[in-house]
């Protein structure tokens, strides 16, 4: 593995954004010396920009061969986690002849161990063909299919952890909710649903997904979503540990495309992107992956 690229650092040399009221304890943070962000981040894990393919209930088995070959000649800077999740029935297909270099995740898991759940899929199951992730709390599975925090979020995200399964916990506010000034209520509160639920969170990655930037065209500006990250940060400082609040990677999703990735990537709490539509173009999702090296840091 290459040498990790240190967001903690990174943060660290990119100017620090105008002091907001709610952002005390971010700029506390960005006061700690290089050298102690550089060791949370060896603690946590790699601290490595992270690009996940949300591919949906899209595909078929012609159209995921010839998006796995794209993305099996493509080249991929070395300094980013790339996995894709396809639909539940392709992870096989996808795991058997998708390069090694790009992990596979799952879309959702049952709650616990399987058995007679009909329809549902169990995290051993995913385990046992090669599946190392597992998507939770995405936007559609709450607003569509009516999961929510108490009976299923957290608990689903426990379980995954527990049988080594890598969680990528989604939150993020709907247009209404952000229009009434409400946003960080609501992701704070998809944050305590996770946290009371998980007590290493060295194998989680949170997405931002505002539901209005999802599947619209309509993206947050980097200000936007470097604002939610930097309060979801001091939010796990408050309620976590200083420790996870350095160094969990947090990624924005909702339209990320090749176009605006770089200055997305630019934010110092932007710690990378969970893309939908886009990940269905080999070349473009490419882009997004390598647009970590608007992160490097110069300084
Ligand atoms: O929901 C998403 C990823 O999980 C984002 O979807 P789009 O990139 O299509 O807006």
């Amino acid at each position: 593995m290459a040498a990790p690229s240190s967001l903690a650092s990174s943060r660290l040399a990119a100017a620090a954004p105008a002091p907001q009221h709610h952002h005390q304890n971010h700029q506390l943070r960005l006061g700690c010396s290089r050298r102690r962000a550089q060791r949370l981040v060896a603690m946590a894990g790699s601290g490595k920009f992270f690009v996940g393919g949300n591919w949906k209930c899209n595909g078929t088995k012609e159209s995921i061969t010839k998006l796995v070959s794209d993305l099996n000649a493509a080249t991929l800077e070395s300094d980013v986690d790339v996995v894709v999740a396809p639909p539940f029935i392709y992870i096989d297909q996808v795991k058997s002849s998708l390069t090694d270099r790009i992990e596979v995740s799952a879309q959702n898991t049952w709650i616990g161990k399987g058995g007679a759940f009909t329809g549902e899929i169990s995290a051993e199951q995913l385990v046992d063909i090669g599946c190392q992730w597992v998507i939770l709390g995405h936007s559609e599975r709450r607003h569509v299919i009516g999961e929510d925090d108490q009976v299923f979020i957290g608990k689903k995200a426990a379980y995954a952890l527990s049988q080594n399964l890598k969680v990528m916990a989604c939150i993020g506010e709907l247009l209404e909710e952000r229009e009434a000034g409400k946003t960080f209520d609501v992701c704070f509160k998809q944050m305590k649903a996770f946290a009371d639920n998980i007590t290493d969170w060295k194998n989680v990655v949170i997405a931002y997904e505002p539901v209005w930037a999802i599947g619209t065209g309509k993206v947050a500006s980097p200000e936007q979503a470097q604002e939610v990250h930097a309060a979801v940060r001091d939010w796990l400082k408050t309620n976590v540990s200083a420790d996870v609040a350095s160094t969990v990677r947090i990624i924005y999703g909702g339209s990320v495309n090749a176009a605006n990735c770089a200055e997305l990537a630019k934010k110092e709490d932007i710690d990378g992107f969970l893309v939908g539509g886009a990940s269905l173009k080999g070349p473009d999702f490419a882009t997004i992956c390598n647009s970590v090296t608007s992160k490097k840091v110069t300084a």
